[in-house]
This record gives C-alpha cells, sequence and structure tokens, in this order.
C-alpha cells in the first residue's frame, strides 16, 4: 500500500474509530441519565478511580520500573542512547454499584495480593471509601471492594418476590460490611441460633426467612413463640396460613407439639430409607413428599425456664420445662439427616435461657447487639473476644438495629450482616398466597410410609 492510498483511507478509518468512541460514550451518557442518585455517585466515582488510578498506583508503590526495553524501543532508539525504563501499573477495570465500586486488577511482580492489602487504607482515602478491601480473585489477579457507603448502617428492605426458591438450602441473610451477599448453607445443619437484645431484628430475619421459602411446597413451618398467648398476636400472626402448627407461651401446648416433632422425627428416622432411598434426606433435598420441617422458637427461653419452688404446681412446670429440653435436644441432635431443622431465638444464649447442651449443638449462631461481654460469648463462643470488631456489644446503637455478628465457614473471624428488614404487610401476603401449601409432615409420613413409632420405646426400637 502506497503512503497516498494510506492517506486515501486515513479519514475512514478516523471516522470510524470516532464513531465507536461516540457510541460508546452515548451508552455511558445513558446509563448515567437513567442511575438515581446513589447509582450517578458510584458512576462519578468509578470515572474517577479509573483517570486518577496510574497516578495514585505509582504515589502508592503499586508500579514496578522495568529497565529491559522492549524490542520495539530498541528499534526505535537512537543508537547512542539506551531507551527509558518503563514504570508498569497493574491494569484496573472498575464497575460502579449501588455501594461504590468493584474494581479488578492484575498483579505485577512485587505488586501482589499482599501490597494491594498494604495500600488499603491508602485507596479508601483518594478514593473516598469508607472501607475498601483486597482479595485474591484467581491466580495472579485481584478483587478491591471500596465502599462509599457503610453497607451496615444503610437499612434495607427485602420485599418477598413470592416465586419458589430455586435453593432450600441456602439461606440469605444480608449484605456485610462491603457490601457483598452473605448466605448460610442449611444444607445438614440441625440447629441455629439468633439472640440479641429485644428490637433489634431477629424476628424480621425470621420473616424473611419464611416468606422467602414459603411458596415452596417442600418446606413447612411449626412456630413456637414465647411471647404471645395465642396465635392471632404477636410476630407470627400474619403467617398464620402458612404455619401447619403455632403455640404461643404455654408451656403444656409447647409440650405438646415438641412431643409430636419428636414423634415425628422418630417415623422419620425409622422410615427414611424405604421412602426416600437414602439415610440423609440432604441427599437427595427437600421434596414436597419429604419437605425440610422447620421448628422456630422464638423467645425459646420460655419453653426451658428453671422453676424453683416447691409447690406442685411449680414442680409440674419445673418438670415440663425439663422434658421440653430434652426433646428440643432430640430435634437437634437427631432431625438432621431427617430433614428437621430448629431456629432459637431468643435475647441471651446463656444456659440459664437455652441449656448449653442444646445451644452447643447449633452448628450456626448469630447475634444481633447485646449488652455484656458474657452475652456475646455465650451467642458467638469463646473466639469472639479474639475479634473486638465484631463484638455484638459494639451494635448498641438504632443505626445497627437489624445488624448482625457472626462466624462463617471459609472465612475468618466473624462477620457482620446487614439484614434486610420485611414489612408486615408483605409478610401477610405471602402467607395469604402460599398457604395452600401448608401441609402437616406428619400427615405426609403417614402417607408414604404408615407410622409404627411408639413413643415410649426408646429410640433404637424406632
Ligand atoms: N433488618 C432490619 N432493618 C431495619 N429495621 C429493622 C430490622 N429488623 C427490625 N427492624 C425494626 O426493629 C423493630 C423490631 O424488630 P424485631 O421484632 O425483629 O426485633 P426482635 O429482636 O425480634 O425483638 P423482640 O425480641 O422484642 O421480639 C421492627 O419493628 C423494625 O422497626
Amino acid at each position: 500500500m502506497t503512503l497516498n492510498e494510506l492517506n486515501t483511507y486515513s479519514p475512514v478509518v478516523a471516522v470510524t474509530v470516532l464513531t465507536v468512541f461516540a457510541v460508546i460514550a452515548a451508552v455511558w451518557l445513558g446509563r448515567y441519565i437513567a442511575a438515581d442518585r446513589t447509582m450517578k455517585a458510584s458512576i462519578r466515582q468509578a470515572v474517577k478511580v479509573r483517570w486518577g488510578w496510574k497516578r495514585l498506583a505509582r504515589m502508592q508503590g503499586l508500579s514496578v520500573t522495568d529497565k529491559m526495553p522492549t524490542a520495539l524501543a530498541s528499534l526505535t532508539t537512537d543508537g547512542d542512547k539506551t531507551p527509558k525504563p518503563r514504570e508498569l501499573t497493574p491494569a484496573l477495570k472498575v464497575k460502579p454499584d449501588r455501594f461504590g465500586i468493584v474494581a479488578r486488577a492484575n498483579c505485577l511482580p512485587k505488586v501482589g495480593l499482599e501490597q494491594f492489602q498494604k495500600a488499603a487504607p491508602h485507596l479508601a482515602d483518594a478514593w473516598r471509601c469508607v472501607r475498601v478491601s483486597v482479595m485474591p480473585d484467581g491466580p495472579g489477579h485481584i478483587i478491591i471492594r471500596g465502599v462509599r457507603r457503610d453497607p451496615l448502617i444503610t437499612p434495607t428492605e427485602h420485599v418477598p418476590t413470592g416465586e419458589e426458591p430455586e435453593d432450600l438450602a441456602t439461606w440469605h441473610l444480608g449484605v456485610d460490611d462491603y457490601a457483598q451477599s452473605v448466605t448460610v448453607p442449611l444444607k445438614d445443619v440441625p440447629g441455629v441460633t439468633v439472640a440479641g437484645l429485644p428490637g433489634y431484628g431477629k424476628t424480621s430475619l425470621i420473616n424473611r426467612f419464611i416468606c422467602d421459602c414459603a411458596p415452596s411446597p417442600n418446606v413447612q413451618f411449626a412456630v413456637a413463640d414465647g411471647k404471645v398467648s395465642t396465635a392471632y398476636e404477636g410476630d407470627y400472626a400474619d403467617l398464620m396460613h402458612r404455619l401447619f402448627a403455632f403455640v404461643g407461651d404455654d408451656l403444656d401446648e409447647a409440650n405438646a407439639l415438641f412431643k409430636r416433632l419428636v414423634k415425628l422425627r422418630r417415623g422419620r428416622s425409622a422410615s427414611i430409607k424405604d421412602v426416600l432411598g437414602v439415610k440423609n434426606m440432604w441427599h437427595v433435598g427437600p421434596s414436597e413428599k419429604w419437605p425440610l420441617t422447620v421448628l422456630i422458637l422464638d423467645e425459646a427461653h420460655t419453653y426451658f425456664r428453671d422453676y424453683k419452688g416447691s409447690d406442685r404446681e411449680t414442680k409440674r412446670l419445673a418438670a415440663l420445662t425439663a422434658e421440653n429440653a430434652r426433646l428440643v435436644e432430640d430435634l437437634v441432635k437427631k432431625g438432621r439427616s431427617v430433614g428437621i431443622l430448629v431456629i432459637l431465638a431468643t435475647q441471651k444464649t446463656t444456659g440459664d435461657a437455652i441449656p448449653t447442651f442444646i445451644r452447643d449443638v447449633c452448628p450456626v449462631g448469630l447475634s444481633f447487639a447485646q449488652k455484656t461481654a458474657e452475652a456475646s460469648v455465650a451467642a458467638l463462643g469463646e473466639a469472639i473476644r479474639d475479634w473486638p470488631d465484631a463484638n455484638p456489644m459494639h451494635l448498641q446503637d438504632p443505626s445497627y438495629v437489624g445488624v448482625a455478628s457472626m462466624a462463617l465457614q471459609g472465612r475468618p473471624g466473624f462477620t457482620r450482616v446487614r439484614t434486610p428488614y420485611v414489612d408486615d404487610a408483605h409478610a401477610a401476603e405471602i402467607a395469604n398466597t402460599t398457604g395452600h401449601r401448608t401441609c402437616d409432615p406428619q400427615i405426609l409420613l403417614d402417607h408414604y410410609a404408615p407410622a409404627r413409632i411408639d413413643l415410649h420405646k426408646d429410640d433404637e426400637a424406632a
């Protein structure tokens, strides 16, 4: 191609390049105009981060000098001069989201995860973020999360979709301090404890779980709410249509419910192999004929209270609460493989509120705000003392209503989670529209495996 021919094509190339840039700019502008205020701020932040990156990276020591000239530099440099060394900075791709930005970078020799993590507080200052985290993103790559707004003190609301959840084995709790989604795998989990001072979001957390699962016929709920006396008062009144059983603070009624569920547990244990062909329900997952059965004990301490006194009625109540503890222990210790999950919510998880032989076998524990260090330890274990930042004692502020601390599988230490609020009206609507999914799991068991369980015989006989 001659120089003249090249000259003829250059306007076409220039127009094409300009058009491509104009289209990209128009798409970005369109996105910016369509975005709400929060998102607009994040888009502006992402642009600033990207534009200032080279300079900032050099100032933070996140660059390397490459003294070895490239082949092109060697060829184009005059013979008596040496090519200039190149200053390399990691390539950065930035995406905005509601809380700030997510940036992906590649590592360079001597600029890796460790160097980025060291620079994180300075990046946070330069990017006007409240927090910046750096995590590996596959070999040779890292992911940087910068949050402009603190996700923990930003209340969120969850509107249940009313659609069947794809996966019943995963409980979506909320977001962590970097606005990353936090989930708990429920597969093979027999018990969950939820602790926290009154009014900090225990019930709302459980509400969300019920509302999200309710559209599926593969899960059934029973509730014992120690805060109320009748089914039509209190936090679960709106959900009544979707519960196959409900009891209030009456100890006899609660005792009868726990016995009923232990009977179910034993019936399931005896027939699981015949009905499902496996010994562990989680190997095939919950189904309509063998639904995950969730027992929720709100204000759980009501049912385990230690009654002290020598009169007849007090002695009777003391015997009843002791039996309640044994029955719930049975469900937590032996219910996992047959698809029974127990969720215990209470203000304190000290031994006087939930017997330690029940609490200590629940592998998942969350705690909303706590008043004392002892209460935090009772809720989350001794290890919380080593992670003072995540101690739920520091969540005693109205801005932390709905924030819980918990240990998560695969993450060191403790994670603080902002759980969303579920409006009572939405919960009521879900319960009304999914009420037809409610079915007593005992009826299903009797149908698929006629029961031969005698509660007076011990387990081995079952
Ligand atoms: N996740 C949340 N985000 C924002 N506000 C919340 C959240 N959860 C609860 N709240 C607010 O706190 C109030 C009390 O919440 P909730 O009933 O869940 O607390 P609780 O810990 O169960 O209290 P109690 O022990 O008295 O039952 C709610 O009415 C709501 O106004």
